[in-house]
């Protein structure tokens, strides 16, 4: 057999869990974001940094349904297949496997931890109201199911410590935990954090490092985050967009967006940011 009619195999290219085209949306006067497209790969980090009022939260928000664009779509590779995820209902988002934490923290405050994880857990219940209002064997086995899963993620963060503390009592930083918890308690493919590190001091953001990219290694979940903070973005992103003023100014890995001369400038606006942030990223 000569090497024509036995050619080299070609390597399958993975398709992305999630596939942003051509996103616009306007408020009003305010272009918020405009034609902007990326595609986030299985398996990866991919952070969306920028200055305020970038447009960062505008498309985690878009991802999430809580907005719609004014153009454009985002396909999803769900668990039942690709389906365009902009044209979903909002309250559908969670049963696709996507979850999400929030900047300010959204708990229930008069509740434990494990509590806060099983209403998390919540979404994933496939029974109806009669069949848990008879206690039935499929509602005994979701609740089963749903108390094992808790057990498992507070096993996983390290949280066995606070299982049955309120969360109004707890440090804020192992509210963020939590909250990081309760979303991987629906066992999402994406996992969507909302600055992780906001309100967290310095060793409380390495350790969110840390779990993060557990999550990512162990866990094998796709992780899409905002966040500010330049050591634990460089730290745990394999992939960074930039945007700026509603537009992408730049993506690629960390070193290659914070060398990016437009990022520079428009980002981080001036000499002495830009020294910190290789100080920081070194
Ligand atoms: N619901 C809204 N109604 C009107 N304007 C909005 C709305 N949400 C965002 N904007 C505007 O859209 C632009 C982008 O805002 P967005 O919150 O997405 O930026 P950001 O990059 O997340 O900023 P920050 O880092 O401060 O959170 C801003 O000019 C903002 O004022």
């Amino acid at each position: 057999m000569n090497a024509a009619m036995n050619p080299t195999p070609v390597q399958p290219v993975p398709q992305p869990l999630l596939s942003a085209r051509q996103l616009s949306v306007r408020f009003g006067g305010v272009l918020a974001v405009n034609n902007v497209s990326f595609d986030v790969q299985q398996g990866e980090v991919f952070t969306l940094i920028g200055p305020n009022g970038a447009g960062k939260t505008t498309v985690f928000n878009l991802i999430s349904r809580i907005y719609t664009p004014t153009s454009g779509e985002i396909d999803y590779l769900g668990p039942q297949g690709l389906i365009r995820l902009t044209e979903q209902a909002p309250q559908d988002v969670a049963g696709l496997g996507i979850a999400r934490t929030f900047q300010n923290i959204e708990l229930f405050e008069h509740a434990t931890v494990l509590h806060n994880l099983l209403i998390g857990r919540h979404t994933q219940r496939k029974t109806g109201l009669w069949q848990d209002l008879l206690f039935t064997r499929t509602a005994r086995e979701a609740e089963l199911k749903a108390r094992e899963k808790a057990e498992e993620v507070i096993e996983f963060l390290d949280l066995q410590h606070h299982r049955d503390a309120m969360v109004a009592g707890l440090p804020y930083g192992v509210r963020k935990v939590v909250e990081v918890a309760r979303a991987l308690c629906t066992e999402p493919k994406l996992l969507l954090l909302d600055e992780p590190s906001s309100g967290l001091n310095v060793e409380e953001t390495e350790d969110m490092a840390f779990w993060i990219q557990d999550i990512k290694n162990d866990l094998g979940i796709t992780v899409l985050m905002v966040e500010h903070d330049m050591t634990l973005v460089s730290k745990v992103s394999d992939r960074v967009l930039a945007m700026n003023q509603g537009e992408v100014l730049a993506m690629g890995t960390p070193r290659e967006v914070q060398s990016d001369p437009g990022v520079i400038e428009a980002y981080l606006g001036s000499v002495d940011d830009v020294s910190s942030l290789r100080r920081q990223t070194a």
